[in-house]
């Protein structure tokens, strides 16, 4: 008999997160039927998602949301051989028992020597964020500028990176010089900490006294209300995340876009990326083999232990992540 480990989300969040809003579970789990298989949570994801989602998704008492690379431990399910590794999405536990519908396999040809964990970030959904965003969001072309927020993360690096396999010039912000120094050695040709900027406008011009022609915002609330002001004409606005948003009580004013979208003809388009779910093996195709070449690097904030998801998800909140968090169980 397995006892699994679950957090589940004991209060809803009010303003930032706080660990006493989470609650560690035991839960028993049945033993095998024909078809099922079980599975030993390997690494979890912690995604900024689940903040927002946490409010619409969960009620006090479920299961905190999220995503894991699983290794399959025991199985009656020919499909799922034991010692193959899935990504699913179970929620914070540390085992679970499907019947196969709801488990990717990793892609088969995934090289030994990658971490399995990039599918939860750079070969993964955030990778995926980065491709489609850029692709058929900002729809960048060669000789363009890129505009990217929360550029260290584990959607904004991938962004930056793919702009440079692209042909174009890009431009990164994050909130330590540790992260802006990371953002040059993968590439970016120009990159600022917003924290300590005097001016994020004047740091913004700086960069790139041209102005923009594509802004992958991740970020939203003032930066995008400042960045707004300097896109080229035509440029194009991917709106993937509002991560200066998630954590109010009381909501921000503003920005208020129009004049700048009317005289310069933006385009300015929110997305998820599930929309592309039907290309996500292009998709996933593409960010391995680029990997694999060493044209994308990838960096991980893994934390030890599955009892620390919450102070991981809390972490990354608060920006303590370089890359893609990830929990080891
Ligand atoms: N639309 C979609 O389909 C998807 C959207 N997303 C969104 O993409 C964005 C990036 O996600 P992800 O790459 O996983 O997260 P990250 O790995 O980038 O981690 C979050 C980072 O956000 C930064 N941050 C936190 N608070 C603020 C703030 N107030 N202002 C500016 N930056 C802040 C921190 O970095 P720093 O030190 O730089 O402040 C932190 O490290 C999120 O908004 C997320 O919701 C993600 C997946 C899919
Ligand atoms: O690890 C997980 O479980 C995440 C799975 C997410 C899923 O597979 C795919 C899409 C994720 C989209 C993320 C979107 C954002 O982060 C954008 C943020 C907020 C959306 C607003 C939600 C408001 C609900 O009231």
């Amino acid at each position: 008999m397995v006892i699994a480990k679950a957090w589940a989300l004991k209060k809803h969040f009010d303003g930032f997160p706080k660990t006493s809003d989470f609650d560690l579970k035991k839960i028993e789990l049945p033993n095998l039927k024909d078809g099922g298989e079980q599975n030993f949570h390997t690494v979890s994801s912690v995604c900024l998602c689940y903040r927002p989602y946490s409010r619409r998704d969960l009620k006090e008492g479920d299961i905190m949301i999220g995503t894991q690379v699983a290794r399959v431990v025991e199985s009656k399910n020919p499909a799922f051989t034991v010692g193959a590794f899935v990504v699913a999405r179970r929620g914070w536990r540390t085992h679970f028992i499907s019947d196969g519908k709801d488990l990717q396999l990793l892609p088969s040809n995934w090289p030994e020597s990658l971490p399995k964990s990039l599918a939860l970030g750079t070969v993964g959904m955030p990778g995926l964020t980065a491709y489609f965003g850029l692709l058929e969001v900002c729809k960048m072309k060669p000789g363009e500028t890129v505009l990217v927020n929360a550029a260290a993360g584990a959607v904004g690096s991938v962004v930056g990176q793919l702009a440079k396999i692209g042909g174009c010039k890009v431009v990164g912000c994050a909130g330590s010089d540790d992260k802006v120094a990371y953002l040059k050695k993968i590439g970016f040709d120009e990159a600022f900490n917003y924290k300590t900027v005097k001016s994020l406008d004047e740091a913004l011009r700086k960069a790139s006294p041209d102005g923009y022609d594509c802004f992958f915002d991740n970020v939203g609330g003032e930066f995008a209300s400042v960045a707004i002001n300097q896109m080229r004409k035509y440029g194009r606005i991917a709106v993937c995340g509002a991560i200066s948003q998630y954590n109010d009580s009381v909501p921000q004013n503003g920005p208020y876009v129009q004049i700048p979208m009317i005289f310069k003809e933006l385009q300015m388009e929110g997305f998820l990326v599930t929309r592309w779910n039907n290309r996500r093996e292009e998709g996933l195709q593409a960010l391995l083999k680029w990997v694999m070449e060493g044209k994308v690097k990838y960096h991980e904030q893994v934390t030890e232990g599955f009892e620390n998801m919450p102070m991981a998800f809390i972490g990354m909140l608060k920006g303590e992540n370089l890359g893609k968090a990830v929990v080891k169980v």
